[in-house]
């Protein structure tokens, strides 16, 4: 049985309607399926966590056809020892994930892939913890700027009025713009695999498990899907305008060359800051106190993602 996921106001609609064309295909009919639609926030969580439930009836994939933050929750939704693989139609506004793991624009052909090929290529997850609770994430995790861009995208009604358009990655694009001049620096001390930095004037730290952000800036253009390390990326020491050159030239790659640019790969990072830190995750934010720590490391078990055009080597068939 194939499981499905449908967050029907992802991408202002653009799920639900990508779902009724699926549904209306030959193959559809063909499969036995259970379908889940979203009714609000943490519901897909709930969902995921129950199949379980199912076991005696097996799932042979959960398809999931939303914007990255529902995949997010389905992904904390599911026992860590799951072997169920994850598909995922990309229906949001924003899209990283399907980028990063180069799932192609089409989904009707995602779905053929997903249920006549059934190959699968391994991804790895990063897990952060903040107190006492563990959370995976999916694309990245990032404090101050980028994660107050996300807030305003989320918050700001162009969103809407972009996905209507169909041009919804440049809500986040539009949100940077409005909350770059009003945004304040904060100090920060980074504990990257045991050593320990501290910046001042921290504009925003970066940690991602492909190179995307924001409905596809190439952020951290060599960070690769692989199991131990992920990309760091830290923006420091800089003034306001000079961010907005830095921003400019993510366009083809050039902000990894200013010095206030600082990229490295790690497995492990804690992450302490002077005051309280807007944190994006996935694209959904929420806040860290002042001197509150969040440790972040690379999951070392891959999750199986069915449907991507990624390298012949990097797929296996899967029963
Ligand atoms: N029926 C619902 N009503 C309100 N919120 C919902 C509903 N279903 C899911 N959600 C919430 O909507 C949030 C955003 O969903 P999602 O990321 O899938 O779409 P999106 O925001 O349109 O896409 P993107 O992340 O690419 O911008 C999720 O955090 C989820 O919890």
């Amino acid at each position: 049985m194939y499981v499905f996921i449908v967050n029907p106001i992802a991408g202002n609609g653009k799920s639900k309607k990508i779902f009724s064309k699926i549904r209306k295909t030959e193959l559809f009919k063909e499969i036995n399926e259970t379908v889940y639609y979203t009714k609000y926030d943490g519901h897909a969580e709930e969902i995921a966590a129950n199949l379980i439930n199912l076991n005696q009836r097996k799932v042979e994939a959960i398809i999931v056809i939303s914007g990255d933050g529902t995949l997010h929750e389905v992904i904390n939704g599911l026992s860590n020892d799951t072997n169920i693989p994850v598909a995922f139609i990309p229906g949001g506004s924003g899209n990283d994930f399907a980028r990063g793991v180069q799932l192609g624009r089409n989904p009707i052909r995602i779905f053929h892939e997903i249920i006549k090929n059934r190959e699968a290529s391994p991804y790895w997850l990063g897990t952060y913890k903040i107190d006492e609770k563990r959370q995976h994430f999916v694309n990245s995790i990032g404090f101050g700027f980028d994660a107050a861009v996300a807030k305003r995208a989320n918050e700001s009604s162009m969103k809407k009025f972009l996905n209507k358009l169909h041009l919804g990655q440049l809500s986040y694009l539009s949100a940077l713009i409005s909350v770059l001049f009003r945004f304040q620096f904060f100090n920060v001390e980074l504990e990257i695999d045991g050593k320990k930095r501290r910046y001042n004037r921290c504009f925003m730290v970066l940690v991602g498990n492909h190179p995307y952000l924001g409905g596809g800036l190439k952020i951290l253009p060599e960070a690769k899907v692989q199991p131990d390390k992920f990309s760091i990326l830290m923006i420091h020491s800089v003034s306001k305008l000079k961010v907005l050159g830095v921003f400019l030239t993510v366009l083809w790659g050039g902000h990894v060359n200013f010095s206030e640019v600082t990229v490295v790969e790690a497995e492990k990072l804690k992450i302490i800051s002077n005051k309280q830190l807007d944190y994006q995750v996935d694209g959904e934010t929420d806040k860290i106190a002042p001197l509150q720590s969040c440790t972040i490391v690379k999951k070392t078990y891959p999750i199986h993602i069915l449907g991507t055009e990624r390298e012949e080597s990097e797929i296996k068939k899967i029963s």
